[in-house]
């Protein structure tokens, strides 16, 4: 058992070693003995094997040397071996073959009579004894054994299990190839049953009498015989498989002469189409032989076609040679050797044929599915060998994945765009000037006020959009930026009212909630300036918070510089203040700190530069988070190089102008002017929430920061506060360049209103307290006496500046213009003191334009405006709800 286990193991392996390589045809030659009809008529024997693989030819005498004398073979039988010999020893394996799922196929070719249907007989039976064998000693697996026989006469097919002589008609399938339809297949039972069958093929068969052989076979039979097995422990489960395989049986009628066989009418017609055939079969072989190269003529016979996989494709071959040893034969033996010969160079390709159930196929497929998914998604490490196929997959799925991550990106920028698109357009909104006549104000103070409420949302979006790590164009750093600034801004108020500086972005967004409200409490006064429905929410918190909320508005309001960094976004938002708040906002705020330690002896100065201090509109108990601006060296120093470049080459021009005229002069910047401003600004602004709070119920609306009705009252206001203002710059003796810097910058405009307002109530401040003769502020000494050493030290750098700066041409022209004769003494310094020595507005105005002449500031007045972010006024709303809406949009 072990002896018989081992062997099969071992025909097992072989069969997977044979299974889909190429194998030459197995070529055995028998040559049978001589019949009795030949001795009878003292035939000689001219052929001998003269070993297993050859066979000679013994008369070379008489044929002559034009032919080969011995020919050799995979094996070849002397006319004593019995066919049980010729099987064991030659078709066997081959036959046996298909046990193991691989296709064979076992031929007998020869002249007619040369012992073919001998052959194949015995061939056929001990194959099949083999298989029964063979099945009996594999109960493991489950056989099927399936029989059918065709014959192919006068090239027309017919079952040899059917009693009907109806032809099979014959088809090319695709995948199996070519296929009898309706052919007859019995399942083999056992070997009675194989023998009832061959006994019914035999007696289906076309055979007829010839003169070389009584029984001869007038047509070509094939039996065949699918063997399918599987293993019984998977039958009916998922991984049931089957092996399934034919094994073909080939008795080829025998090539004739007609001369020789004797035929005449049906014989003879039938020996032509088996003439026919076996050519086309002789053609095939010959061409096989020679290699694949060029049209193979399979399709010539019905022979060839039905036995194509056998001739050069899925199967294992062997072709027995019968050969009549008789003289009087030798011309077809050597035919017959000839086919051999080319036969034994034809090659095939077996492999094991498994079928799977339904089941098993399809988890298979699915298995086969994934395993190709995966690789798609993680390709494998390219082999060194080249593998090109797999090379030219991964770069695919690069290509593939670098497309959908432009797309993604492509989309997050367009959306971001959109974004900030909608933002200016909202802004730009707010800041279009409103056109003369247009009596709708309350309706688009409702809409901006809708607008302003909804802005916190948008930031929200925003934010979370453009903080994809992803987004990498070329827009986005200046918008992180942007945004970065935002949140430090946003952050800035967390750190004042004591919340933890670690919270997130989802806490500055509630924050955002937390101002709106504010926001809404306190823009929600009636029209008589009544805000009684915010008196229950009054509280301490209400307060901080819109406290911070001012801080936030004012701080933006403050630091209006340009980021450097983003040149973009300073060039366009150039007029827009809230825009240009969001860029510096915070690192603004860090120089306003850094510019502190000379804030003191600057108000002893100026007034101008320190007075505000004392401003009333801090309230008590809320101390500064930052010191005053001053005019000091060190603050104008550190603005200078903190913006060291612009966007713009006209803006920079104007920025490098004016920065020369500060530093190069001691001439305080228009950078510290415009601080100095805002600076003020916030402070009315807390001064006006913390009165808001204490006088809730009767305070109403601070009539101050009204806005003006129309633009003919506007103006009239204006005049009317210039002059105002321009009586108390004289009264209080305040710096020449501030005066310049102020009046140069506030023409009039709407939008100068705030400042104007401001600036009235400061020095109404400081004239009454220096009126009062209470010359303490904070502690820090006020006099005029130091604000008129101070305006000495103004007017003696102008004078430096005239001399500097002016033609001598020019300088006539200004002393003539000025009264002043032109062959008097000290007459640049006559002029520097008449300069802002009168409240006169024409005074002013000449003044002004002679002192922003010498500091170079005239020319550049309203662009300095814009570019420092002063015109931020919305035209058209109301003013207690105005710096609200700055606020909320310095958010933005
Ligand atoms: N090897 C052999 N030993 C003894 N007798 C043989 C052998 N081969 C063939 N014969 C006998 O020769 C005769 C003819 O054989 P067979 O019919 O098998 O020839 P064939 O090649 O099939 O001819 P055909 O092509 O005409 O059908 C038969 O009577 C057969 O018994």
């Amino acid at each position: 058992m072990g002896a018989i286990a081992g062997e099969e193991l071992a025909k097992w392996e072989k069969m997977q070693a044979i299974s889909g390589r190429e194998e030459k045809i197995l070529v055995l030659v028998r040559l049978r003995p001589l019949n009795e009809k030949e001795v009878s008529v003292n035939e000689v024997a001219d052929w001998e094997c003269i070993n297993d693989t050859t066979i000679f030819y013994r008369n070379t005498l008489r044929e002559g040397s034009t032919f080969p004398s011995a020919y050799t073979f995979d094996r070849v039988f002397r006319g004593d071996c019995s066919t049980k010999q010729v099987y064991e020893e030659g078709a066997k394996e081959i036959a046996l073959s298909v046990v193991n799922g691989i296709n064979s196929s076992i031929f007998a070719y020869g002249q007619t009579s040369s012992g073919k249907t001998y052959t194949m007989n015995g061939i056929t039976e001990y194959t099949v004894a083999d298989i029964f064998d063979y099945i009996n000693r594999h109960e493991e697996r489950a056989f099927v054994l399936k029989f059918s026989a065709i014959e192919i006469y006068n090239e027309i097919v017919r079952d040899l299990l059917s009693t009907d002589s109806t032809a099979l008609r014959l088809r090319d399938d695709p995948e199996k190839g070519p296929i009898l339809e309706k052919l007859t297949e019995e399942t083999l039972r056992d070997w009675g049953h194989l023998k009832e069958l061959l006994s019914f093929c035999e007696a289906q068969r076309q055979v007829g009498e010839t003169y070389l052989n009584e029984k001869s076979s007038r047509s070509h039979q094939i039996i065949r015989l699918t063997i399918e097995s599987s293993a019984r422990e998977f039958l009916g489960k998922d991984k049931s498989t089957t092996l399934a395989a034919s094994v073909n049986f080939v008795d080829l009628a025998g090539s004739e002469r007609a001369s020789q066989a004797l035929s005449g009418g049906a014989r003879l017609k039938e020996g032509c189409h088996i003439n026919r055939s076996l050519l086309t079969l002789g053609t095939v072989i010959r061409k096989l032989s020679k290699g694949r190269q060029g049209h193979i003529n399979y399709r010539d016979s019905k022979l060839t076609r039905i036995l194509q996989p056998s001739l050069g494709g899925n199967a294992r071959t062997a072709i027995i040679c019968t050969l009549s040893p008789a003289r009087n034969h030798v011309e077809q033996t050597r035919n017959t050797l000839l086919f051999a010969c080319c036969a034994k160079e034809v090659t095939t390709k077996a492999q094991v044929n498994v079928v799977m159930s339904d089941k098993a196929l399809v988890k298979h497929l699915q298995k086969e599915v994934a395993r190709l998914e995966s690789e798609l998604r993680t390709p494998g490490p390219v082999s060194s060998s080249c593998d090109y196929p797999a090379l030219l997959r991964k770069k695919d799925l690069q290509i593939e994945k670098m497309e959908k991550e432009i797309r993604e990106l492509t989309k997050q920028r367009d959306l971001a765009q959109s974004r900030v698109e909608d933002l200016l357009r909202m802004i730009g909104n707010d800041q279009k000037p409103r056109k003369e006549g247009d009596d709708t104000w309350e309706d688009d103070y409702s809409v901006s006020e809708s607008s302003s409420i909804s802005v916190p949302h948008h930031h929200d979006a925003r934010i979370r959009n453009f903080n994809n790590p992803h987004y990498n164009d070329g827009d986005q750093s200046d918008t992180d930026e942007y945004l970065d600034e935002d949140c430090k801004e946003v952050k800035c108020v967390e750190d004042e009212s004591s919340r933890d500086k670690s919270e997130d972005l989802d806490q500055s967004r509630s924050d955002y909630g937390v101002l709106a409200t504010g926001q809404e409490m306190l823009t929600s006064g009636n029209e008589n300036g009544e805000v009684n429905h915010i008196q229950g929410n009054t509280t301490d918190g209400a307060l901080e918070q819109r406290l911070h909320g001012v801080q936030m508005s004012v701080d933006s309001l403050v630091c209006t510089y340009p980021d450097e960094r983003s040149p973009q976004a300073m060039s366009e938002n150039m007029s827009n203040s809230r825009n240009m708040t969001l860029a510096r906002s915070w690192s603004c705020r860090e120089h306003l700190l850094t510019g502190s330690p000379e804030w003191a002896r600057h108000l002893e100065s100026t007034p101008a530069n320190g007075f505000e201090k004392g401003f009333p509109g801090r309230p008590e108990g809320l101390p500064r988070k930052f010191p005053p601006l001053t005019y000091d060296a060190a603050t104008r120093l550190s603005r200078n190089d903190s913006h060291s470049s612009i966007g713009s080459p006209s803006m920079d021009e104007l920025r490098a102008d004016s920065m020369r005229t500060s530093a190069d002069d001691g001439i305080t910047s228009i950078q510290t002017f415009v601080a100095g401003m805002k600076e003020m600004v916030k402070l009315q602004y807390e001064n006006q929430a913390q009165q808001t709070d204490k006088n809730v119920k009767d305070v109403g609306i601070d009539p101050m920061l009204e806005a003006p009705e129309t633009p003919v009252i506007w103006h009239l206001q204006f005049e009317k506060q210039q002059k105002e203002i321009v009586e108390l710059w004289q009264t209080c003796s305040i710096s020449l360049i501030h005066r310049t810097y102020f009046f140069l910058l506030f023409r009039g405009d709407p939008s100068d209103s705030i400042y104007m307002e401001v600036e009235l109530r400061r020095l109404s401040f400081l004239k009454e307290t220096i009126s009062h003769g209470n010359h303490s502020v904070n502690g820090q000494t006020v006099t005029l006496a130091s604000s008129m050493k101070a305006l000495r030290r103004e007017r003696e750098t102008l004078i430096k500046l005239m001399q500097k700066r002016l033609s001598e041409e020019e300088r006539r022209s200004l002393f003539k213009k000025w009264g002043i004769a032109i062959d008097s003494k000290r007459r640049r310094m006559q002029l520097a003191n008449s300069l802002w020595s009168s409240i006169d507005l024409n005074h002013a105005r000449e003044s002004a334009a002679m002192v922003g002449k010498l500091i170079r500031f005239s020319e550049q007045g309203q662009a300095l405006k814009e570019m420092f972010g002063l015109s931020f006024t919305p035209h058209h709303m109301k003013r207690r709800s105005y710096y609200w809406k700055n606020s909320k949009a310095s958010l933005l």
